[in-house]
């Protein structure tokens, strides 16, 4: 039976990035840029100047206290072809080429003017306050390397050397088939034993997140054709995830249809509470994911499992969230002989992370994994995880820095939904998860 590891590992390893597709440049962000990218010319493309003030010859400055006659202005964007004569300076602008005989800029908060002259008041060093062509990147550089994630800064790297189409892995499109005769559609009414679709809302929201696109097919019900249906539908696309009748229930007929419709598993039973993927498969490249039905055990699972895996289609090499050790506040007891995966609030606390958890972690609370930001992987073995004990926890939000702020605790108000049952998390963690 494969640990949570293992199962991982063997997801990732069947799973290889889709082809690469050219978008323009603002739809590159978030993607991965699928080939090298090297200068085309250099950066900056000219010499020019680093400050507003006068270009002159370092040479003609011979002492603190010369004076040169203004002869000329040169504004960014300007094309200069004269050279600056001998006891001279141009007025230049930030940004504006340099003269070719000037090897020097003089701030103007250095110097004084009067009647059309300069007194330049600070010694000048050669070179100064030039930003000289090449310096940043020479035309030929390797500027970003295949396999980047294209951030805005990537972007205005790119734009500087007028990419305007950027070479990138392609999104995944990815099914997501809900199954179950309680299942109804967001809109409806929910009645005695009728519940809203909230899995497939999530897995939507989630593969949005992570730059996927996400195919919502009709509900699954609990019978083969239903199932057959739906499912060869969603294997038309990149990925297909599933959700639910996977367990042991009379009517849990997922697996088995799976199977039908030509999807070759590549998992075992995985020991692993709450969640695991309760099935993985391959068809013809296209990875399934059978997912628990419970809600909190489809988050888990996703953020776990699917996720790295979505990753990797699209075509990124770090597909797993940054992973801390932390201690435990309490003890948190669990079932012997299987890894449990449950949501925590970490928090920086003397140089030192501190693993909180956040209420009742039963599979079907969706209140819980709401407050967390991270999930903790407590061990195989033991029955209790106790308070102090070093854990793994995988961070899920940007937000730890956010604790570590100063005076966080300054805009806190009382907040009656911490007096549930079990909560022992401090009310100012509250204020960062709103
Ligand atoms: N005899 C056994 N029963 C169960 C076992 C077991 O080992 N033996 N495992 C339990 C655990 S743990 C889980 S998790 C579930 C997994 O079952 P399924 O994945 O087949 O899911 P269902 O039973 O159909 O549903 C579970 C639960 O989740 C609700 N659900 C389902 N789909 C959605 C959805 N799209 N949106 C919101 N909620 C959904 C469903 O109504 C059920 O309440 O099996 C346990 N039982
Ligand atoms: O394994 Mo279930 O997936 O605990 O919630």
């Amino acid at each position: 039976m494969p640990g949570s590891e293992e199962t991982l590992r063997i997801i990732l390893d069947n799973i290889t990035p889709l082809g690469v597709e050219r978008v323009d440049l603002q739809s590159a962000l978030g993607r991965v840029l699928a080939r090298d990218v090297v200068a085309p010319w250099d950066l900056p493309l000219f010499d020019n100047s680093a400050r507003d003030g006068f270009a002159l010859r370092s040479a003609d400055c011979t002492g603190e206290g010369t004076t040169l006659r203004i002869t000329g202005f040169i504004p960014a964007g300007c094309n200069v072809s004269e050279p600056v004569l001998g006891g001279c300076a141009v007025r230049i602008m930030t940004g504006a080429p340099i003269p070719h005989n000037c090897d020097a800029v003089v701030p103007g908060e250095d110097t004084l003017e009067t009647d059309g002259q300069v007194t330049v008041m600070a010694p000048v060093r050669r070179r100064q306050y030039i930003r000289f062509r090449g310096e940043d990147l020479t035309g030929g550089d390797l500027v970003l390397t295949e396999g980047t994630v294209i951030q805005a800064q990537e972007i205005g790297l790119l734009a500087s050397f007028g990419q305007a189409v950027v070479p990138v892995y392609r999104k995944a499109r990815v099914a997501v088939l809900s199954t179950g005769d309680e299942l109804i559609e967001l809109g409806e009414q929910p009645s005695n034993g009728r519940i809203i679709n909230s899995n497939a809302q999530y897995l939507a929201a989630a593969l949005r997140e992570i730059g996927a696109e996400p195919i919502l097919l009709c509900i699954g019900r609990d019978n083969r054709e239903s199932l057959k249906e739906q499912l060869q539908t969603g294997l038309k696309a990149d990925a297909l995830i599933t959700t639910a009748g996977v367990s042991a229930g009379a009517r849990d007929l997922v697996r088995d249809v799976l199977v039908e419709v030509g999807v070759r598993q590549m998992l075992g039973k995985i020991e692993m509470k709450s969640g695991g993927p309760k099935a993985f498969g391959m068809k013809d490249g296209i990875p399934v994911f059978s997912l628990p039905g419970n809600p909190l055990s489809t988050m888990v699972t996703f953020e776990e499992f699917v996720r790295p895996g979505l990753l990797r289609l699209m075509g990124h090499r770090r597909t797993v969230r940054p992973n801390l050790k932390a201690r435990l506040r309490e003890d948190i007891r669990k079932e012997p002989g299987r890894v449990h995966c449950q949501s925590v609030r970490v928090e920086a606390e003397n140089g030192r992370y501190m693993a909180t958890t956040v209420g009742n972690h039963k599979a079907c609370r969706l209140s819980t994994i709401q407050r967390a930001n991270a999930i903790v992987i407590l061990p195989e073995g033991p029955s209790v995880v106790a308070a102090g004990e070093e854990v793994e926890v995988h961070l899920l939000r940007g937000d730890l820095v956010l604790l570590e702020e100063p005076n966080l605790t300054a805009g806190c108000v009382p907040d009656d939904r911490v007096s549930e049952e079990g909560e022992t998390f401090e009310r100012r963690v509250r204020v960062a998860t709103r």
